[in-house]
């Protein structure tokens, strides 16, 4: 049986939405900005697309959604050009940020740093959020950004995104958040959160790879980070992947309207919380962050020696797929900065197994995960040198239920 459990590292796209794009590679090909007919018969569909976009955010119709490549991509625009536009042109040389972002977030952090720019990493508290107050606190003169996620994408902890925007909007300092990891497990509402910007990507919600965008409320300046041709009037140049555009649109109409959210809570929420719960009936096991205020589908799950990677590759050969934390860093076998972050000891930021559910998940491969799960630990522990194995807590004996 496969089991896809790794939906926050990439979807499956959702067969309405492949349906939606298949006309757009050999029957209506045009460029859009062509003059012609071929070019111009794309227009009513990639303007359906940009009003599911806009209706799945609640963005105004005066406010701009951007299409970028992906979400690194929209994270790397407003970073680069916040410098430009407001340190390297501007008063200011401060950039607030959390330490549990995406590296698309950090890493254009730590290249403006080189540059002389001062970056303000907050920490998270011990349930891995970061408080709204310690952004109060951090804000300067010279702050020219904020930006926090509104979902980490390893613990699915959400982070307090209408209390941030309120400070922002007090204190006048433009907010970003990277929306990656909500939008379509729980509401995005640009308009209530009054953020004045926010990332995403469509892999991320059933939608094609390759494909993301950038809202940028109305008045909010930001010099383009792609140069070249008029594509969205001058703000980021390049031909429109219109297939990809209308896939992402089709995406987010399926993901975000009332029913779909109500769906991740109720279905999605259900089988995580099942996982969940017969996981922590191992012993010495731990979910990362807390359990409250989280998307509906993740669980970071440590497994006191078992190390990730080697859990991984059990839970492989039987066909379930899940990570030690986002794919892009699973490369490396450094400790997971997430959980080093929560203040974990090097032995447990090893230990991490991420389970990411999705609405095509059902409970027949939830239960056949968790049987898998559990003779994995039982195989690993019992083969390992730091784990005090024990007749107490051999998991064979513990009831599934
Ligand atoms: C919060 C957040 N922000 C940005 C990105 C980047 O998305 P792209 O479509 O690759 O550009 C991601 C993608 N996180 C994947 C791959 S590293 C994960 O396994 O967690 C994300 O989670």
């Amino acid at each position: 049986m496969q089991v896809y459990l790794d939906n926050n590292a990439t979807t499956k796209v959702d067969e309405k939405v492949f349906e939606e794009m298949t006309p757009f590679f050999c029957e209506m090909y045009g460029n859009p900005n062509s003059l012609h007919s071929v070019g111009s018969a794309t227009h009513p569909k990639i303007a359906e697309a940009f009003d599911y976009l806009y209706e799945g955010i609640n963005a105004d119709d005066e406010d701009d959604i951007i299409i970028t490549a992906n979400a690194t991509e929209a994270n790397n625009w407003v970073v680069k050009s916040v410098w430009l536009d407001r340190i390297l042109d501007g008063e200011k040389n401060h950039i607030i940020t959390s330490e549990v972002e995406h590296p698309a977030i950090t890493a254009a952090c730590n290249y403006l740093e080189k540059k002389g720019v001062d970056i303000t990493y907050l920490t998270v508290n011990e349930e891995g959020v970061l408080e709204a107050d310690a952004v109060a606190d951090a804000i300067r003169e010279d702050t020219a950004l904020v930006s926090v996620m509104w979902a980490n994408n390893e613990t699915g902890k959400l982070f307090p995104i209408k209390e941030i925007g309120a400070i922002c909007k007090e204190k006048g300092v433009l907010f970003h958040s990277d929306a990656t990891q909500a939008i379509g497990k729980v509401k995005v509402d640009v308009q209530d959160a009054g953020v004045d910007m926010i990332s995403f990507s469509a892999h991320k919600f059933h939608g094609p790879k390759g494909v993301g965008g950038l809202y940028i409320k109305k008045g909010v300046q930001l010099s383009p980070y792609m140069h070249g041709g008029e594509q969205m009037d001058g703000r980021r140049a390049g031909t429109l992947d219109v297939a990809s555009i209308v896939g992402m649109g089709k995406a987010m109409q399926l993901a975000t309207n009332t029913m779909a959210l109500a769906y991740e809570i109720n279905h999605v929420g259900m089988l995580r919380d099942k996982l969940e719960k017969a996981i922590l009936k191992i012993p010495d096991t731990i979910v990362i962050g807390d359990t409250k205020n989280r998307t509906p589908n993740t669980t970071l799950i440590s497994i006191k020696g078992v190390e990730g990677e080697a859990m991984l590759w059990d839970l492989n050969k039987n066909g379930i797929s899940a990570s030690t934390g986002s794919a892009c860093a699973s490369e490396d076998l450094e400790a997971n900065p997430v959980m080093n972050a929560f203040g974990s000891d090097s032995e447990l930021a090893h230990t991490g197994i991420r389970f990411s559910l999705s609405r095509f998940n059902t409970e027949e491969q939830i239960d056949y995960a968790i049987e898998k799960i559990k003779e994995a630990v039982e195989r690993l522990r019992s083969i390992s040198s730091s784990y005090a194995y024990t007749p107490k807590n051999h998991v064979s004996e513990l009831e599934h239920n």
